[in-house]
């Protein structure tokens, strides 16, 4: 198949809402397809009940009627053998779920309401996120947006999905939230951002302590299982033109079967949402103004017999029939200035939008 027929067959898939996920894992070369034809994707109310269960997961940041946890359970991994005319419908998903234009004003109001209860000490951490929707342009192609990306960003896991409740998505995420086979398992704290123009990145104390704040949240989790991890870190690593601080944990798993369980207590880490976790999560729902369904959740492939590869849904868009819409947060402290945050999310609004031509 040659690179114009791939982008074609996936733009198809699409159009036939046909349920489906392309993804190249870091430091691959060739994507991996998964696509079910056969009954529709399992839906499911809980996180937990990923238990005992395997095929590619799209996890929301919370779950909601509109967006579903999904379960996408191949029947075909060809992207060859995709029989583009295997239904014969056609993508009924109008374009109401456009989300509101967010504006720098909008963002400042929230930024503030978000920023009181830093202040007061009534939560240690929020991440606050916002949207930019632009107009699709007639010769924009998923398909060859996916393989633009998986060019440009080597480093991260790319993928490109659609199925009939979650409609389309792409990104390129570089953030793995668990991944890992037989007895060896990881997860990774990412948080803490800078731009680098060029040579060493260097780390001031609101961003290390974002990051420690993740760090520790993790190892209470673990350890709450009885995990007992290895530890590396915090290093720097590069997410496109993005410099992140990253830790490693590296543990062994006694009981595979218990996976949903343990992305139960991970999810949403404070790299995506806050803490405390729980008073976090509802702050976020009640006050960021917009509904971020699949940003910000997880997905992959999800295979305890085989492989795992979950990652944080960061640095993404929804594809509508007319427009797109881009996805961007950042981790907020009581340190924190309207001015940084708002340049951080530009920053990585710019990784998708870069691949938008
Ligand atoms: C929430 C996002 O990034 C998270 C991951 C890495 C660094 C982050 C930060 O420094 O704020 C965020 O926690 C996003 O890219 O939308």
């Amino acid at each position: 198949m040659s690179g114009e027929e791939k982008y074609l067959t996936l733009d198809a898939l699409i159009e036939q809402d046909a349920c489906f996920a392309i993804y190249r894992l870091p430091g691959e070369q060739a994507p991996r397809f998964a696509m079910q034809t056969g009954e529709n994707a399992l839906l499911l109310n809980d996180v937990e009940e990923l238990n005992g269960q395997h095929g590619f997961v799209i996890a929301p940041f919370r779950i909601t009627a509109s967006s579903p946890l999904i379960l996408i359970r191949p029947d075909c991994t060809d992207l060859c053998e995709a029989n583009t005319n295997f239904r014969n419908k056609k993508w009924g998903k109008t374009d109401t779920e456009l989300q509101k234009k967010s504006k720098k004003s909008d963002y400042s109001l929230i930024f503030q309401r978000f920023h009181e209860p830093l202040l007061t000490g009534e939560m240690e951490k929020l991440v606050l996120s916002r949207n930019r929707t632009m107009e699709r342009e007639e010769a924009f192609s998923p398909g060859r947006s996916f393989f633009r990306a998986t060019e440009k960003y080597p480093h991260s896991f790319v993928y490109l999905l659609h199925t009939p409740q979650s409609g389309t998505w792409l990104g390129s995420s570089p953030e793995i939230l668990l991944a890992g086979s037989g007895n060896e398992w990881k997860t990774v704290a990412l948080a803490g951002t800078r731009y680098p123009n060029s040579g060493k990145v260097s780390w001031d104390d609101k961003n290390l302590r974002e990051q420690h704040l993740v760090t520790s949240y993790i190892l209470k989790q673990l350890t709450s299982f009885q995990l007992a991890p290895e530890i590396n870190g915090p290093y720097t690593i590069k997410a496109g033109a993005l410099a992140h601080l990253r830790t490693d944990f590296s543990f062994s798993l006694p009981d595979n079967r218990k996976i949903g369980t343990l992305l139960k207590a991970l999810h949403p880490t404070p790299a995506v949402s806050g803490l405390p976790k729980e008073k976090a999560f509802e702050f976020i729902a009640d006050h960021e103004g917009y509904d971020r369904s699949y940003y910000t959740g997880f997905l992959g492939i999800l295979d305890p017999s085989a492989e795992t590869n979950l990652y944080v849904n960061l640095r993404c868009m929804q594809i509508g029939r007319s427009w797109l819409t881009l996805f961007a947060g950042s981790g907020l402290l009581a340190s924190s200035t309207f001015r940084d945050e708002w340049k951080e999310t530009e920053q990585k609004l710019k990784t998708m939008a870069s691949i938008v031509k």
